[in-house]
C-alpha cells in the first residue's frame, strides 16, 4: 500500500510530470479567464440595466405625482417618498428651458449642460457606486428634464462576489482536470518514459551489460502508439550495442592477442639481436648510426683454437664433431658472460674474445686472463671426461682496437688493427694446451699471475717477439681480486637463451 503511494507520488513528483501540470493548468486557467472576462461584464451590463429601469420607474411617477403644482417643494417633497422607496438618493428637475426647478438628495454630477442635447444620458462615479441617468418626460404638457442620482453600490459587491465564484470554480476544475490529466498520463506516458530513462543510463553506463531484452520491453506491449515503438526500437538498438560490443571486445582481444605475438616476435628479435650484437651497437645500429667503427685505447684481445679439431672431422661423423664444438663454445659463451667480456665470433673451431669493449670494464686483462684458464681448465675436464684427445691453444695481446659494424649485409661486431692481428699470432703461433701472451700483455699480469718466459721468437708479419706463458694464479685469488660477474657455468643464459651442458 505503501509502496503503491510511493510509487504514485514519485510519478507525480517527475518533472515531466510537473511540467505537464503546470501546462495544463495555466491553460485551464487562460482558457477560464477568457470567458470569465466576458461574462462578468456582461453580468455588469444587466445589473446596470436592471438599476436604469428602476430609475426609469423612479423618475416617471415623479411629476406625475405632482399633479398641477410641478414646483420646488411639492418635487421635494414627492422626492422624500421616493428616495425612501427606491434606489434613487438624489435628482434635479430642469424646464426645457434650462432652468432648475428643483433639486432633491445628493446632488448629481450630471446638469443641464451636459445633457440638454441628448435624448438620455448615463454617467457612472468612479468608485462605481452612484450612476446617473437623464430622462425626458412631459407634466402638464410641458417637457421637463430630470436627472437622477441612483444607488449602484450593490453592483460593484455583486460582481465582485460573481467574479470570486466563478474564479474558485475555476480553480477547483483546474485542479480538477490537472489531477485527472496526470492520473491518465502516469500509468500510459510518464511510467515507460521514466523506465525508458532509467534503461538509458544503465545501458549508457555499462553497455554490452543488458544482454536480454530490457525491462521497458514489457511496457510496449499491447501499446499501438509511438512511444511503444521507441521502447521496442530501444531495445532493438540495445541489442545491436551488444552485437557490436561482443565484436569489440573479440577484437580487442584479438589485437591484444596480436599486440602480445608482436611484442614476443619482437622480444626475440630483440634477443636475437642482443645475442649478435653487444647492446650499445644494437642500438645504435636501430637508430641508424651505421657504418660503426670506434677506437678503443686499451682493449684486451683473445684468440683459442682447438688443436686437432681438423683431424677429428676426418674420423667422426660432422654432426658429432659440431656437437662438441657447440658444447665448447657454450661453456665458453658462459665464460664470457661471467667475466663481463665480448664474445666477437666463432671462426671454424677458433673462438674469439675482447676485454674493455664496446663497455668499459675495470680490469679487462685480468678477466681475459681468467678466462683463458678456465677455458684451458674446461677443455681439460671435457676431454678427460669423453675420451677425445682435446687441447686448446690460446692467444692474448693487450692495446687499441677499432670495433665496429660494417658491411651491408650479416652484421657482425668486428675488431681490427695491429693488436688483433697480434693476438691472433700469439694463438698460432702458441703452442697446444698453453696460454701465450705478448709482453705487453705480460707486464700487465706479471703481479698476480704466474708466467714462464719463452723467449723470443720469429712472428709472421711481426718479425722477433718476445712471448710469455700464463701458467696460472701467483697465489689463491682472494675474492675481491678474483673478478666475476655472474652465476657460475651449466646455469642458463638469460639474455642469450644460451642453455649450458
Ligand atoms: N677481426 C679478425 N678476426 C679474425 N681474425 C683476424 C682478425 N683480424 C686479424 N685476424 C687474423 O690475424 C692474423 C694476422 O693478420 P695479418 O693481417 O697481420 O696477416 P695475414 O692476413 O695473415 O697475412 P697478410 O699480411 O699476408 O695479409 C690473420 O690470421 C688474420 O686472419
Amino acid at each position: 500500500m505503501l509502496n503503491g503511494f510511493t510509487s504514485i507520488f514519485n510519478l507525480l513528483n517527475a518533472r515531466l510530470s510537473r511540467r505537464i501540470a503546470l501546462w495544463v493548468f495555466i491553460s485551464i486557467v487562460v482558457v477560464e479567464a477568457l470567458i470569465l472576462l466576458p461574462s462578468a461584464y456582461r453580468r455588469e451590463r444587466e445589473l446596470i440595466q436592471h438599476l436604469e429601469d428602476v430609475g426609469v420607474a423612479s423618475i416617471s411617477p415623479l411629476l406625475r405625482l405632482c399633479g398641477s403644482q410641478i414646483t420646488a417643494p411639492k418635487i421635494h417633497q414627492v422626492a422624500q417618498q421616493l428616495m425612501l422607496e427606491s434606489r434613487v438618493e438624489g435628482g434635479h428637475v430642469y424646464t426645457e428651458e434650462g432652468e432648475a426647478i428643483a433639486y432633491f438628495g445628493e446632488v448629481p454630477e450630471l446638469n443641464f449642460n451636459h445633457v440638454k442635447n441628448s435624448p438620455s444620458v448615463r454617467f457612472r462615479s468612479r468608485d462605481g457606486n452612484r450612476y446617473e441617468m437623464s430622462m425626458w418626460t412631459e407634466a402638464q404638457g410641458k417637457p421637463y428634464l430630470v436627472i437622477v442620482r441612483l444607488d449602484s453600490s450593490q453592483i460593484s459587491q455583486e460582481i465582485k462576489a460573481f467574479i470570486i465564484r466563478i474564479f474558485g470554480l475555476v480553480i477547483l476544475i483546474c485542479i480538477f482536470v490537472t489531477l485527472a490529466t496526470l492520473a491518465a498520463l502516469a500509468p500510459a506516458v510518464i511510467a515507460p518514459i521514466l523506465k525508458l530513462r532509467k534503461a538509458l543510463i544503465a545501458v549508457g553506463e555499462s553497455p554490452g551489460a543488458f544482454t536480454g531484452d530490457l525491462d521497458c520491453l514489457a511496457l510496449a506491449k499491447n501499446r499501438r502508439d509511438e512511444l511503444g515503438e521507441v521502447l521496442i526500437d530501444f531495445n532493438r538498438m540495445n541489442h545491436q550495442i551488444n552485437r557490436y560490443f561482443k565484436e569489440i571486445q573479440e577484437s580487442k582481444k584479438e589485437l591484444e592477442n596480436l599486440v602480445a605475438e608482436v611484442e614476443s616476435a619482437r622480444d626475440q628479435s630483440e634477443k636475437l639481436l642482443l645475442n649478435i650484437l653487444p647492446y650499445t651497437i644494437a642500438q645504435q645500429l636501430k637508430q641508424g648510426v651505421y657504418p660503426i667503427a670506434e677506437s678503443f685505447p686499451n682493449a684486451t684481445v683473445l684468440f683459442a683454437d682447438l688443436v686437432g679439431f681438423t683431424q677429428l672431422s676426418t674420423e667422426v661423423p660432422a654432426v658429432e664433431v659440431v656437437e662438441l664444438l657447440n658444447k665448447i663454445f657454450s661453456i665458453f659463451d658462459q665464460l664470457a658472460q661471467q667475466y663481463a667480456v665480448e664474445k666477437i665470433k666463432t671462426i671454424g673451431d677458433a673462438y674469439m674474445v675482447v676485454g674493455g669493449v664496446p663497455q668499459p670494464h675495470p680490469d679487462c686483462t685480468q678477466a681475459i686472463a681468467q678466462m683463458a684458464l678456465d677455458m684451458q681448465r674446461e677443455v681439460r675436464q671435457l676431454a678427460a671426461e669423453t675420451g677425445i684427445p682435446l687441447t686448446i691453444r690460446i692467444g692474448i695481446n693487450n692495446g687499441p682496437v677499432v670495433a665496429g659494424v660494417i658491411g651491408i649485409k650479416k652484421f657482425i661486431y668486428d675488431l681490427w688493427g695491429d693488436t688483433v692481428n697480434t693476438a691472433s699470432r700469439m694463438e698460432s703461433h702458441g703452442i697446444p694446451g698453453q696460454i701465450q701472451v705478448s709482453e705487453v700483455t705480460y707486464f700487465l699480469l706479471r703481479d698476480r699471475f704466474q708466467f714462464e718466459s719463452r723467449g723470443t721468437i720469429n712472428v709472421k708479419g711481426k718479425g722477433m717477439m718476445k712471448t710469455y706463458l700464463l701458467l696460472g694464479w701467483k697465489d689463491e685469488p682472494t675474492a675481491e681480486l678474483k673478478l666475476t660477474t655472474s652465476s657460475s657455468i651449466g646455469s642458463v643464459d638469460a639474455a642469450s637463451g644460451i642453455h649450458g651442458p
